[in-house]
């Protein structure tokens, strides 16, 4: 399979940024400023900041963290004991992602709330022109923070492929991360369950790719190998896979298009960024339901009409 790189900038401000943000391809900065967390975040540092914070951990005795066959649980432990198991047991493996406080008031992650002892270290640099007022109404030039998360990962942990609606940067503080990307419009060859890719390990050897998931091989494989201290910018819908080469601590922060939101089409019960567009939702509904029509025929008569259904949305594709 062909590695396409992902380009890698320096200096870069809010013109160059969203410029390079308008192209829709996904690019990492290798100096921006995201506060003390780069120099200070070690491991030992948030272990004694934040020894008395739970949080909810992914935990697996695989690497590759698989949501078909469920291999990992949930445990809810400290942060500090989190960060302890990632660094001496070696039967497990741990991964973060923090939630908001209380998921049912859809509440988001909100790192400098919910880790208040280390919220001094952040700062999103002024060059992203974000808007992080809760006020959607403010004025700003479209980019409305949506939440931000905290991750921290045992060294080999594999987060599945997966895409997110808004778009994101995903700051590596420490540890370096391989993240793999492929494009929105090569969704058809991921096998696709919902927002994640069935195919749980990328790489599979072609000739075994081949056997089990042959449609994979035609996807663009973009690549990038991001080191302690760079940040990647990935656009929403682009498929990402990310492996931590090394003990892992890295955040992100996600923003919202302020368009889409002023039209209403993110899903307000969304906590994760990851729900569809409703005009999607409302789109599947009803496909749900022409599929219900599909079954009242025959074999011959739903073959013959499943293949103009399919023709009717590739005129659509430009
Ligand atoms: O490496 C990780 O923790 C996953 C990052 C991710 O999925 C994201 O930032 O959207
Ligand atoms: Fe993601």
């Amino acid at each position: 399979m062909e590695v396409l790189q992902v380009t890698k900038y320096d200096h870069l401000d809010t013109d160059s940024f969203d410029q390079l943000v308008s192209k829709d391809v996904p690019f990492v900065i290798r100096d921006a400023d995201f506060g003390g967390c780069l120099n200070r975040w070690s491991a030992d540092y948030l272990m004694d900041r934040l020894k008395d914070i739970s949080v909810s951990v992914h935990v697996s005795n695989e690497p590759k963290l698989d949501f078909v066959n469920k291999n990992f649980s949930y445990k809810t432990m400290a942060l500090n004991e989190m960060i302890d198991k990632c660094l001496n047991d070696r039967q497990n493996y741990y991964y973060l992602r923090s939630v908001g406080s209380d998921r049912r008031a859809r509440d988001v992650a909100d790192i400098r709330t919910q880790f208040p002892s280390i919220s001094e270290d952040i700062t999103i640099p002024s060059f992203l022109a974000i808007n992080e007022t809760k006020d959607e109404t403010q004025d700003s030039d479209g980019k409305q923070l949506f939440s931000s998360v905290f991750r921290i990962s045992s060294q080999d942990l594999v987060l599945w492929t997966h895409y997110d609606i808004v778009d994101n940067i995903l700051v590596q503080i420490r540890g370096t991360k391989r993240v793999v990307l492929f494009p929105p419009n090569d969704s058809l060859f991921l096998y696709l369950e919902s927002d994640k890719s069935r195919v749980i390990d990328i790489d599979e050897p072609d000739d075994q790719m081949k056997e089990k998931f042959p449609l994979f091989l035609n996807a663009r494989r973009y690549e990038c190998l991001l080191e302690a201290g760079e940040s990647l910018f990935i656009p929403s819908l682009w498929f990402h896979n990310t492996k931590a080469l090394e003990f892992s601590i890295g955040m992100n922060f996600f923003w919202k298009d302020k368009q889409l939101s002023q039209q209403n089409l993110y899903n307000k019960s969304d906590v994760y960024g990851n729900k569809d567009l409703n005009p999607a939702i409302d789109a599947f509904t009803n496909l749900d339901k022409a599929m219900k029509h599909i079954d009242k025929m025959p074999q011959k008569f739903r073959q013959f009409y499943l293949r103009i259904l399919i023709n009717k949305l590739q005129k659509k594709l430009t």
